[in-house]
Order: C-alpha cells, then structure tokens, then sequence
C-alpha cells in the first residue's frame, strides 16, 4: 500500500497581512510544496482584531497573552478573523496559484471549543474533532485555510488563539507543525536565537521572564504539541525559505521530552 505523506500545518500570524510581498512568496513556496505533501494553512489576525476594535472605539486587554474578549465583541473579532483575515488570505493564495477553501475550526467538526474560563470572556481552549473534511479536501488538491474562531457545543462563538488552534489541527492529522512569525525563532536574553529548546531550557527562560506575552502561548503551544505528536515543532520567521524551515536550517525547534537533539 502506498504510504500516506503526512500532512504540514503552516500557522501564520495576523502581522503577515501587513506585508503582501512576504506572503506572496510564502504562498508561492507553499504552492511548490503541495506537490508533494498536503497542506493546511492556520492564520491569525491579532492586529486587525485591534484596527477593527479600535475602530468601533473598543478596546481590549490581555491575559497571559490572550486577549480578554467580551460576547458583544465577538461580532467584530469574528469579522475580524474569520471574514477580512480569512478571506484576504484566501484570495492571495488564489493570485498564487492555489486552490484555497477558507474554513473556521467549528467547520465540519474538525475541532471542539470548550470555554477556557469566564474571566476571559468569549475564549476557547480547542481539542481535536473530526479529519474527515480535511481528508476529503487534500484528495481534491485544496489548501484548507483556517482561522482561529471556533464554538462550543451549544453554538456560543468564541475566540481562540491561533497557536493553540494551529497546535490541535496538527493534532487531528499527525502533520508536522511550522509556527511562523515575525521573529526569527525564540530568542535568549541577548537577543540570540536559541537553535532548540527542551522542557528545562523551556521552563528556565520563562522563570527568568525571557520568553512572555505571545512567545510564551506560542512556545506553551508547540511543546503541547511536540509530546503529543512525538516529533520537533519549529518557530521561524515568515521571511525565511520555507525548505530552510522544513530541513532544521532555520528557526527553533521545540524538542519533547521523549526526543534528543537531532531529531
Ligand atoms: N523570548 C522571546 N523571543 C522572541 N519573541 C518574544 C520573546 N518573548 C516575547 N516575545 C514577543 O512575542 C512576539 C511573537 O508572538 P506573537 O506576537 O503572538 O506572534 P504571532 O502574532 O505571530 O503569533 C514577538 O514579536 C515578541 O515581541
Ligand atoms: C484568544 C486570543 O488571544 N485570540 C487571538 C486570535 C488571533 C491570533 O491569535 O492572532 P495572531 O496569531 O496574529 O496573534 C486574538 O484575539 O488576537
């Protein structure tokens, strides 16, 4: 029988929106990619969550990195993130050559949200739903496209972040992760790129307040995800060759504690 390829889920933060160029060519590799392998793209949005709040004169705070987010906001944070972000993101790829179908992580079940705590407000935690839509849109050649909106069973929305998203939908298909954003990977406190980080290194730099805000969800997010699929999670900057990223050349990568250097 002919081995399945497993599938690389791309996360790609909200900021890539800001730079069309970088995400041309980013699209354009991931074009060359899928002749190979399936692929799911994952985005983001914080910074247009905040041009959409600001401009209906709201404001937002967040915890632990993520953003507190009022029902009655949900509206414009679902716009936000699973309209214009969403969709932005979609029609470039078509300019790329792609085949993309946007979807949010209630869509077909891939995923269920559960209330993270009321203190947030309208935030999920996401756990692994069904692969099956997933499964039948790589048969058809398409680039699902998923943004970070998700709800919980009795269909109230809620806002994920979208490591954590990206982080479960690598879950469901036993793919390989590449979380990427404007930063080159995790950096120390010199500002120095730390080439791999372990459970340990992990914990020493977040007690040392090295690793905060996003990084420390992002990181949280990748380790979660490296002892559940049992293989590195890479962190990389959006700039850098993707087949850099894909053969260990760039970036971070997050080790579970099972594996050792070099994996
Ligand atoms: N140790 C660290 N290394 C790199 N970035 C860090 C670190 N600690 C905090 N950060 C911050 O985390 C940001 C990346 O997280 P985030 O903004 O949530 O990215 P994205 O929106 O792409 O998911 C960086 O731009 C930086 O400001
Ligand atoms: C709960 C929570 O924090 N949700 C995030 C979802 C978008 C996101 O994660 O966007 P980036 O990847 O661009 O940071 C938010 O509202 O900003």
């Amino acid at each position: 029988m002919a081995e399945i390829t497993p599938p690389v889920v791309i996360k790609v933060g909200g900021a890539l929106l800001d730079s069309p160029h970088i995400a041309n060519q980013l699209l354009a590799e991931i074009k060359t990619l899928q002749a190979s392998t399936p692929v799911v793209l994952v985005h983001g949005g914080g910074p247009l969550v905040e041009t959409m709040l600001s401009a209906m004169q709201l404001t937002s705070t967040k915890i632990d990195g993520l953003r507190v987010t009022p029902d009655e906001q949900m509206p414009y944070v679902c716009g936000a993130l699973a309209g214009s972000a969403n969709k932005s993101l979609c029609a470039m790829a078509i300019a790329a050559g792609l085949n993309p179908v946007g979807l949010s992580l209630m869509d077909g079940g891939i995923t269920q949200c559960q209330l993270l705590d009321e203190k947030y407000g309208a935030v999920g935690i996401p756990a692994t739903g069904k692969p099956a839509l997933l499964a039948r849109l790589f048969e058809g050649g398409f680039l699902p496209v998923i943004s970070s909106i998700g709800c919980t069973d009795e269909g109230r929305l809620l806002n994920v972040n979208a490591d954590q998203a990206a982080t479960v939908i690598a879950e469901l298909l036993g793919g390989k992760l590449l979380l990427l954003s404007n930063v080159d990977g995790v950096l120390d406190q010199h500002k120095a790129l730390i080439s791999e980080l372990d459970q340990a290194r992990l914990q020493e730099e977040v007690s040392l307040g090295v690793i905060k805000d996003g990084m420390l969800v992002k990181v949280s997010a990748a380790m979660q995800a490296a002892q559940q699929l049992n293989q590195p999670v890479t962190i990389a900057n959006w700039s850098a060759p993707l087949t850099a990223i894909l053969n260990n050349q760039s970036g971070t990568r997050v080790i579970p504690a099972t594996q050792t250097s070099g994996a």
